[in-house]
Protein backbone atom coordinates (compact mmCIF):
# COMPACT_ATOMS: atom_id res chain seq x y z
CA UNK A 1 0.00 0.00 0.00
CA UNK A 2 0.84 3.35 -0.26
CA UNK A 3 0.83 5.80 2.54
CA UNK A 4 0.71 9.59 2.77
CA UNK A 5 1.86 11.75 6.16
CA UNK A 6 1.27 15.48 6.17
CA UNK A 7 2.78 15.24 2.44
CA UNK A 8 3.38 18.99 1.49
CA UNK A 9 4.60 20.92 -1.67
CA UNK A 10 5.47 24.67 -2.35
CA UNK A 11 7.22 25.96 -4.88
CA UNK A 12 7.72 30.23 -3.90
CA UNK A 13 4.20 31.51 -2.75
CA UNK A 14 2.18 29.12 -4.09
CA UNK A 15 1.25 25.43 -1.86
CA UNK A 16 0.85 23.13 -4.77
CA UNK A 17 -0.18 19.84 -2.33
CA UNK A 18 -1.07 21.04 1.38
CA UNK A 19 -0.69 18.48 4.50
CA UNK A 20 -2.23 15.64 2.46
CA UNK A 21 -2.74 12.54 4.45
CA UNK A 22 -4.41 9.20 3.00
CA UNK A 23 -3.70 5.83 2.22
CA UNK A 24 -3.80 4.11 -0.77
CA UNK A 25 -5.36 0.33 -0.54
CA UNK A 26 -4.43 -2.97 -2.57
CA UNK A 27 -7.06 -4.83 -4.64
CA UNK A 28 -8.95 -2.31 -5.95
CA UNK A 29 -8.61 1.14 -7.82
CA UNK A 30 -8.81 3.87 -6.37
CA UNK A 31 -9.58 7.15 -8.33
CA UNK A 32 -7.11 10.62 -7.45
CA UNK A 33 -9.64 13.46 -8.16
CA UNK A 34 -9.09 16.99 -8.70
CA UNK A 35 -9.51 20.23 -10.68
CA UNK A 36 -6.31 21.29 -12.66
CA UNK A 37 -3.84 22.08 -10.67
CA UNK A 38 -5.20 20.75 -7.74
CA UNK A 39 -1.69 19.18 -7.11
CA UNK A 40 -2.61 15.71 -8.39
CA UNK A 41 0.77 15.32 -10.34
CA UNK A 42 3.08 16.82 -8.17
CA UNK A 43 1.77 14.62 -5.13
CA UNK A 44 2.48 11.48 -7.70
CA UNK A 45 5.95 12.87 -8.91
CA UNK A 46 6.61 13.27 -5.18
CA UNK A 47 5.35 9.31 -4.30
CA UNK A 48 7.82 8.40 -6.49
CA UNK A 49 10.49 10.48 -4.89
CA UNK A 50 10.94 13.10 -8.74
CA UNK A 51 10.55 15.92 -6.55
CA UNK A 52 10.75 16.42 -2.83
CA UNK A 53 8.25 17.14 -0.32
CA UNK A 54 8.69 20.37 1.51
CA UNK A 55 7.44 18.65 4.34
CA UNK A 56 5.68 14.81 5.27
CA UNK A 57 6.50 11.85 3.95
CA UNK A 58 5.10 9.05 1.68
CA UNK A 59 5.35 5.07 2.69
CA UNK A 60 6.12 2.51 -0.14
CA UNK A 61 5.17 -0.59 1.22
CA UNK A 62 6.15 0.89 4.56
CA UNK A 63 9.43 2.27 2.92
CA UNK A 64 10.49 5.19 1.01
CA UNK A 65 10.88 5.25 -2.83
CA UNK A 66 14.65 5.78 -2.20
CA UNK A 67 15.18 2.36 -0.12
CA UNK A 68 13.08 0.11 -2.77
CA UNK A 69 16.34 -2.20 -3.92
CA UNK A 70 14.13 -2.92 -7.44
CA UNK A 71 11.67 0.17 -7.60
CA UNK A 72 10.75 -0.83 -10.85
CA UNK A 73 9.25 -4.58 -9.47
CA UNK A 74 7.34 -2.73 -6.73
CA UNK A 75 6.22 0.71 -8.44
CA UNK A 76 5.16 1.08 -12.14
CA UNK A 77 3.88 4.34 -13.13
CA UNK A 78 2.44 5.79 -16.12
CA UNK A 79 3.12 9.71 -15.44
CA UNK A 80 3.30 11.97 -18.70
CA UNK A 81 3.06 10.40 -22.11
CA UNK A 82 6.07 10.21 -24.54
CA UNK A 83 8.77 10.57 -21.91
CA UNK A 84 11.17 8.49 -24.05
CA UNK A 85 13.75 8.43 -26.88
CA UNK A 86 11.55 8.81 -30.67
CA UNK A 87 14.73 7.28 -32.82
CA UNK A 88 14.05 3.97 -30.71
CA UNK A 89 11.62 1.41 -31.49
CA UNK A 90 8.93 0.48 -28.84
CA UNK A 91 10.97 -3.05 -28.10
CA UNK A 92 14.50 -1.38 -27.32
CA UNK A 93 12.93 1.51 -25.44
CA UNK A 94 11.31 -1.60 -22.84
CA UNK A 95 14.53 -4.04 -23.43
CA UNK A 96 16.67 -0.98 -22.24
CA UNK A 97 14.31 -0.19 -19.34
CA UNK A 98 13.97 -3.87 -18.68
CA UNK A 99 18.05 -4.15 -18.92
CA UNK A 100 18.88 -1.57 -16.02
CA UNK A 101 16.24 -2.69 -13.77
CA UNK A 102 17.49 -6.60 -13.96
CA UNK A 103 13.85 -7.56 -15.56
CA UNK A 104 14.24 -10.57 -17.64
CA UNK A 105 13.75 -9.82 -21.58
CA UNK A 106 11.12 -12.07 -22.05
CA UNK A 107 8.54 -9.59 -20.00
CA UNK A 108 9.40 -7.58 -22.79
CA UNK A 109 7.39 -9.21 -25.66
CA UNK A 110 4.90 -10.52 -22.87
CA UNK A 111 4.04 -6.76 -21.49
CA UNK A 112 4.00 -5.59 -25.80
CA UNK A 113 1.45 -8.14 -25.89
CA UNK A 114 -0.42 -6.77 -22.65
CA UNK A 115 -1.00 -3.76 -24.15
CA UNK A 116 -1.33 -4.38 -27.81
CA UNK A 117 1.65 -3.64 -29.39
CA UNK A 118 3.33 -6.51 -30.48
CA UNK A 119 2.41 -5.63 -33.95
CA UNK A 120 4.72 -2.09 -34.06
CA UNK A 121 7.10 -3.32 -31.46
CA UNK A 122 9.88 -2.48 -34.47
CA UNK A 123 8.56 0.84 -35.45
CA UNK A 124 10.27 3.59 -34.08
CA UNK A 125 8.47 5.54 -31.41
CA UNK A 126 8.07 8.80 -32.97
CA UNK A 127 5.47 8.16 -35.41
CA UNK A 128 3.12 6.59 -32.31
CA UNK A 129 -0.19 7.99 -32.36
CA UNK A 130 -1.39 9.41 -28.53
CA UNK A 131 -3.36 5.99 -28.07
CA UNK A 132 -0.23 4.29 -28.61
CA UNK A 133 2.00 6.09 -27.00
CA UNK A 134 -0.12 5.81 -24.04
CA UNK A 135 0.16 1.74 -24.54
CA UNK A 136 4.11 1.62 -24.48
CA UNK A 137 3.74 3.95 -21.14
CA UNK A 138 1.58 1.62 -19.28
CA UNK A 139 3.89 -1.23 -21.07
CA UNK A 140 6.37 0.41 -18.94
CA UNK A 141 4.80 0.50 -16.46
CA UNK A 142 3.89 -2.93 -16.22
CA UNK A 143 7.08 -4.13 -16.87
CA UNK A 144 8.70 -5.19 -13.34
CA UNK A 145 5.17 -6.99 -12.44
CA UNK A 146 4.80 -4.41 -9.87
CA UNK A 147 2.35 -4.87 -6.64
CA UNK A 148 2.08 -1.12 -7.11
CA UNK A 149 0.50 0.81 -10.44
CA UNK A 150 -0.22 4.41 -10.61
CA UNK A 151 -0.97 6.34 -13.80
CA UNK A 152 -1.86 10.13 -14.24
CA UNK A 153 -4.70 11.08 -16.74
CA UNK A 154 -4.20 7.69 -18.32
CA UNK A 155 -7.74 8.46 -20.62
CA UNK A 156 -6.58 11.64 -22.11
CA UNK A 157 -6.69 12.37 -25.52
CA UNK A 158 -7.45 8.50 -26.12
CA UNK A 159 -10.07 7.39 -28.46
CA UNK A 160 -13.19 5.60 -26.47
CA UNK A 161 -11.69 2.09 -27.62
CA UNK A 162 -8.36 3.17 -26.29
CA UNK A 163 -10.57 4.22 -22.91
CA UNK A 164 -12.33 1.15 -22.24
CA UNK A 165 -9.66 -0.74 -22.87
CA UNK A 166 -7.73 1.03 -19.84
CA UNK A 167 -10.50 1.02 -17.50
CA UNK A 168 -10.45 -3.01 -18.06
CA UNK A 169 -6.64 -3.30 -17.69
CA UNK A 170 -7.18 -1.12 -14.43
CA UNK A 171 -9.68 -3.08 -13.05
CA UNK A 172 -7.99 -6.70 -13.91
CA UNK A 173 -5.44 -5.37 -12.00
CA UNK A 174 -6.65 -4.28 -8.89
CA UNK A 175 -8.84 -7.43 -9.28
CA UNK A 176 -5.29 -9.36 -9.19
CA UNK A 177 -4.72 -7.70 -6.05
CA UNK A 178 -2.52 -5.12 -7.01
CA UNK A 179 -2.46 -1.09 -5.69
CA UNK A 180 -4.06 1.00 -8.43
CA UNK A 181 -3.82 4.71 -7.94
CA UNK A 182 -5.41 6.74 -10.98
CA UNK A 183 -5.90 10.35 -11.49
CA UNK A 184 -8.21 12.13 -13.32
CA UNK A 185 -10.11 15.28 -13.37
CA UNK A 186 -13.31 13.42 -14.77
CA UNK A 187 -16.06 12.29 -12.43
CA UNK A 188 -17.87 10.76 -14.76
CA UNK A 189 -14.46 8.36 -15.66
CA UNK A 190 -13.93 7.88 -11.92
CA UNK A 191 -17.01 6.85 -11.32
CA UNK A 192 -17.26 3.99 -13.99
CA UNK A 193 -13.44 2.72 -12.90
CA UNK A 194 -12.65 3.70 -9.07
CA UNK A 195 -14.11 2.20 -6.01
CA UNK A 196 -12.69 4.21 -3.91
CA UNK A 197 -12.20 8.36 -3.80
CA UNK A 198 -9.61 10.90 -3.35
CA UNK A 199 -10.72 14.40 -4.42
CA UNK A 200 -8.30 17.39 -3.69
CA UNK A 201 -8.38 20.80 -4.27
CA UNK A 202 -5.72 23.38 -4.23
CA UNK A 203 -3.18 20.39 -3.02
CA UNK A 204 -5.89 19.76 0.21
CA UNK A 205 -7.63 16.68 0.90
CA UNK A 206 -11.44 17.31 0.39
CA UNK A 207 -12.78 13.58 0.29
CA UNK A 208 -11.71 10.41 1.10
CA UNK A 209 -14.34 8.26 0.28
CA UNK A 210 -15.60 5.05 -1.36
CA UNK A 211 -17.17 5.50 -4.31
CA UNK A 212 -20.59 4.01 -3.09
CA UNK A 213 -20.30 6.07 -0.05
CA UNK A 214 -20.13 9.06 -2.66
CA UNK A 215 -22.39 8.12 -4.73
CA UNK A 216 -25.02 7.82 -1.65
CA UNK A 217 -24.26 11.13 -0.83
CA UNK A 218 -23.70 13.04 -3.69
CA UNK A 219 -26.18 12.11 -6.16
CA UNK A 220 -29.24 14.61 -4.92
CA UNK A 221 -32.89 13.71 -6.51
CA UNK A 222 -35.19 16.48 -7.55
CA UNK A 223 -37.90 17.08 -9.27
CA UNK A 224 -37.58 19.47 -12.19
CA UNK A 225 -41.15 21.63 -12.97
CA UNK A 226 -41.40 23.90 -15.83
CA UNK A 227 -44.83 26.06 -15.88
CA UNK A 228 -46.28 28.84 -18.04
CA UNK A 229 -47.88 30.13 -14.70
CA UNK A 230 -44.20 30.31 -12.67
CA UNK A 231 -45.11 32.47 -9.77
CA UNK A 232 -48.57 31.06 -9.30
CA UNK A 233 -47.03 27.46 -9.08
CA UNK A 234 -44.42 28.98 -6.69
CA UNK A 235 -47.12 29.98 -4.85
CA UNK A 236 -49.44 26.81 -4.53
CA UNK A 237 -46.20 25.17 -3.50
CA UNK A 238 -45.10 27.12 -0.99
CA UNK A 239 -49.00 27.03 0.48
CA UNK A 240 -48.51 23.53 0.35
CA UNK A 241 -45.43 23.70 2.84
CA UNK A 242 -43.04 22.37 -0.44
CA UNK A 243 -40.03 24.72 -1.13
CA UNK A 244 -38.90 25.11 -4.79
CA UNK A 245 -35.67 26.34 -5.70
CA UNK A 246 -35.66 28.71 -9.06
CA UNK A 247 -33.33 27.66 -11.45
CA UNK A 248 -31.56 29.75 -13.63
CA UNK A 249 -33.24 28.11 -17.06
CA UNK A 250 -36.45 29.41 -15.69
CA UNK A 251 -37.84 25.85 -14.36
CA UNK A 252 -38.51 25.05 -10.39
CA UNK A 253 -35.98 21.98 -8.58
CA UNK A 254 -38.47 20.17 -5.62
CA UNK A 255 -36.70 18.20 -3.88
CA UNK A 256 -38.12 15.35 -1.29
CA UNK A 257 -41.23 15.35 -3.54
CA UNK A 258 -42.47 12.48 -5.84
CA UNK A 259 -43.54 14.04 -9.24
CA UNK A 260 -47.11 12.44 -9.19
CA UNK A 261 -47.76 14.29 -6.07
CA UNK A 262 -46.24 17.67 -7.26
CA UNK A 263 -48.88 17.17 -10.76
CA UNK A 264 -51.65 16.30 -9.05
CA UNK A 265 -50.89 19.09 -6.73
CA UNK A 266 -50.69 21.45 -9.74
CA UNK A 267 -53.82 19.94 -11.28
CA UNK A 268 -56.45 20.78 -8.30
CA UNK A 269 -54.82 24.43 -9.12
CA UNK A 270 -55.46 24.11 -12.84
CA UNK A 271 -51.93 25.14 -13.60
CA UNK A 272 -50.55 24.32 -17.02
CA UNK A 273 -47.22 22.11 -16.48
CA UNK A 274 -44.63 21.86 -19.13
CA UNK A 275 -42.55 20.02 -17.69
CA UNK A 276 -42.50 17.30 -14.66
CA UNK A 277 -39.39 15.59 -14.36
CA UNK A 278 -37.57 13.46 -12.03
CA UNK A 279 -33.99 14.47 -12.14
CA UNK A 280 -30.78 12.58 -11.14
CA UNK A 281 -27.63 15.50 -10.08
CA UNK A 282 -25.01 13.78 -11.90
CA UNK A 283 -21.85 12.87 -10.46
CA UNK A 284 -19.88 15.77 -12.13
CA UNK A 285 -22.34 17.95 -11.08
CA UNK A 286 -21.43 16.78 -7.04
CA UNK A 287 -17.54 16.68 -7.69
CA UNK A 288 -17.73 20.41 -9.26
CA UNK A 289 -19.75 21.29 -6.15
CA UNK A 290 -17.48 19.91 -4.00
CA UNK A 291 -14.43 21.37 -5.72
CA UNK A 292 -15.81 24.60 -6.21
CA UNK A 293 -14.32 27.04 -4.16
CA UNK A 294 -10.63 25.14 -4.49
CA UNK A 295 -10.95 25.72 -8.74
CA UNK A 296 -8.14 27.50 -9.69
CA UNK A 297 -9.06 28.46 -13.09
CA UNK A 298 -12.72 29.06 -14.15
CA UNK A 299 -14.00 29.15 -17.66
CA UNK A 300 -15.58 32.80 -18.81
CA UNK A 301 -18.78 31.22 -20.71
CA UNK A 302 -19.05 34.29 -23.34
CA UNK A 303 -21.85 36.29 -21.40
CA UNK A 304 -21.17 40.17 -19.94
CA UNK A 305 -20.89 39.53 -16.23
CA UNK A 306 -24.20 41.56 -15.76
CA UNK A 307 -26.22 39.01 -17.88
CA UNK A 308 -25.24 36.14 -15.58
CA UNK A 309 -28.58 35.68 -13.03
CA UNK A 310 -27.05 35.49 -9.33
CA UNK A 311 -27.07 32.20 -8.45
CA UNK A 312 -26.71 30.73 -11.36
CA UNK A 313 -24.16 27.60 -12.28
CA UNK A 314 -20.64 28.31 -13.29
CA UNK A 315 -19.82 27.08 -16.23
CA UNK A 316 -18.45 23.77 -15.98
CA UNK A 317 -14.76 23.43 -16.15
CA UNK A 318 -13.35 23.89 -19.78
CA UNK A 319 -16.37 25.92 -21.00
CA UNK A 320 -19.69 24.56 -22.40
CA UNK A 321 -19.58 23.19 -25.73
CA UNK A 322 -19.22 26.39 -28.48
CA UNK A 323 -19.02 28.89 -25.77
CA UNK A 324 -15.15 31.13 -26.00
CA UNK A 325 -12.90 29.13 -23.35
CA UNK A 326 -11.42 32.64 -21.72
CA UNK A 327 -9.84 31.34 -19.30
CA UNK A 328 -9.54 33.80 -16.28
CA UNK A 329 -8.01 33.37 -12.84
CA UNK A 330 -9.71 33.23 -10.12
CA UNK A 331 -10.38 36.69 -8.37
CA UNK A 332 -8.76 38.16 -11.69
N1 LIG B 1 7.77 23.00 -10.98
C1 LIG B 1 6.82 23.85 -10.57
N2 LIG B 1 7.11 25.12 -10.25
C2 LIG B 1 6.16 25.98 -9.83
N3 LIG B 1 4.85 25.67 -9.70
C3 LIG B 1 4.49 24.41 -10.02
C4 LIG B 1 5.44 23.44 -10.47
N4 LIG B 1 4.79 22.26 -10.69
C5 LIG B 1 3.47 22.51 -10.40
N5 LIG B 1 3.30 23.78 -9.99
C6 LIG B 1 2.03 24.40 -9.57
O1 LIG B 1 1.48 23.59 -8.56
C7 LIG B 1 0.07 23.46 -8.71
C8 LIG B 1 -0.32 21.99 -8.84
O2 LIG B 1 0.10 21.52 -10.13
P1 LIG B 1 -0.13 20.01 -10.59
O3 LIG B 1 0.45 19.88 -11.95
O4 LIG B 1 0.39 19.08 -9.55
O5 LIG B 1 -1.71 19.91 -10.63
P2 LIG B 1 -2.63 18.79 -11.29
O6 LIG B 1 -3.72 18.52 -10.31
O7 LIG B 1 -1.81 17.64 -11.73
O8 LIG B 1 -3.22 19.58 -12.54
P3 LIG B 1 -3.65 19.06 -14.00
O9 LIG B 1 -4.92 18.28 -13.83
O10 LIG B 1 -3.88 20.35 -14.71
O11 LIG B 1 -2.51 18.27 -14.54
C9 LIG B 1 -0.31 24.30 -9.93
O12 LIG B 1 -0.73 25.58 -9.49
C10 LIG B 1 1.00 24.41 -10.69
O13 LIG B 1 1.05 25.61 -11.42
Amino acid sequence: MIELEGLTKRYGEKLAVDHLTFTVRPGIVTGFLGPNGAGKSTTMRMMLDLDNPTSGSVRIDGRHYRSLRDPLKVVGALLEAKAWHGGRSAHNHLLCLAQSNGIPRTRVREVLDTVGLTSVAKKRTKGFSLGMGQRLGIAAALLGDPEILMFDEPVNGLDPEGIHWIRNLMKNLAAQGRTVFVSSHLMSEMALTAEHLVVIGQGRLLADTSMAAFIAENSRSYVRMRSPDHERLRDVLSGAGITARPASDGSLEVDDEDAPHLGELAARHRITLHELSPQRASLEEAFMQLTAESVEYHAHDGRPPEEVPPGAPAAPPGGRPGWGADWRKKGA
